[in-house]
């Protein structure tokens, strides 16, 4: 049975540059991985739904916090056997982003903390009632808002394809996203986490270490 570890932080925060660095320690270690990433645009309906939604699309869908998450959830719902195949084929399954990310916007855009109705109500629909594979790690990509807001700006010039969202600029969000993400890692939500300091030089042998379940946390 592979293990299933999970990439979260801010908007531009770099999950998916550190998950190119996680996942080229695991090859040099010659463990398989497999890689996806929430939401699953260009693949899943109710993803380009919530890409369509976040460019202004379909009325007021995107002001509705439970609509939203729904949606996210339904990609992920749908997207659960093929994780669970892949368990069971690779040594890793590496997410870019899983349910913690429904957990913290959800929660930040309510203004409620990791403790707060918002939480509960993703656990009892993403956790008990999709029953989707619990994370054997989740790492948090912790960086300064202005730091992953600068990096999803420079994202947004060197590629246009990539034009910032609704969420992705509205800084006040970002601040509170970032405050129950680290409230999720220290009560230990649905799994382990592992803080990582993305404007540090990041310890790749360390963290393939921890993914592995070699090393125990800290
Ligand atoms: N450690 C780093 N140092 C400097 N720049 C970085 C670092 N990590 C990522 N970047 C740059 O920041 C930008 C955003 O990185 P990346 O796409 O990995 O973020 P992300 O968290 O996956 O973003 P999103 O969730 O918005 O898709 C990219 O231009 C990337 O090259
Ligand atoms: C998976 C997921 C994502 N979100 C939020 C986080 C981002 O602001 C956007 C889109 O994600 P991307 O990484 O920028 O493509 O959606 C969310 O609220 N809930 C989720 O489950």
């Amino acid at each position: 049975m592979g293990r299933l570890i999970v990439i979260e932080g801010l908007d531009g925060a770099g999950k998916r540059t550190l998950a190119d660095g996680l996942a080229a320690e695991l090859d040099r270690r010659d463990r398989s991985v497999v890689r996806a990433a929430f939401p699953r645009y260009g693949t899943d309906v109710h993803a380009d739904l919530v890409a369509e939604a976040l460019r202004g699309a379909h009325g007021d869908l995107a002001d509705s916090v439970h609509g939203m998450a729904v949606l996210y959830a339904l990609d992920r719902h749908g997207a659960a056997g093929t994780v669970r195949e892949d368990l069971q084929q690779h040594d890793v399954v590496l997410l870019d982003r899983y349910v913690a990310s429904n957990a913290a916007y959800g929660a930040a855009r309510l203004r409620q903390g990791a403790d707060g109705d918002f939480v509960s109500w993703v656990s009892e629909l993403e956790l008990e009632r999709f029953a989707l594979p619990r994370p054997d790690l989740q790492i948090l990509l912790q960086v300064p808002t202005a730091l992953a807001a600068g990096r999803a700006e420079q994202r947004e010039r060197s590629d246009a394809e990539r034009r910032r969202d609704r969420f992705e600029t509205d800084s006040p969000l970002q601040q509170r996203c970032a405050e129950v993400y680290t409230e999720l890692a220290e009560a230990g939500w649905w799994s382990p986490w592992r803080v990582v300091d993305g404007a540090a030089r990041v310890d790749f042998a360390e963290l393939a270490d921890v993914s592995l379940g070699e090393l125990t946390r800290e």
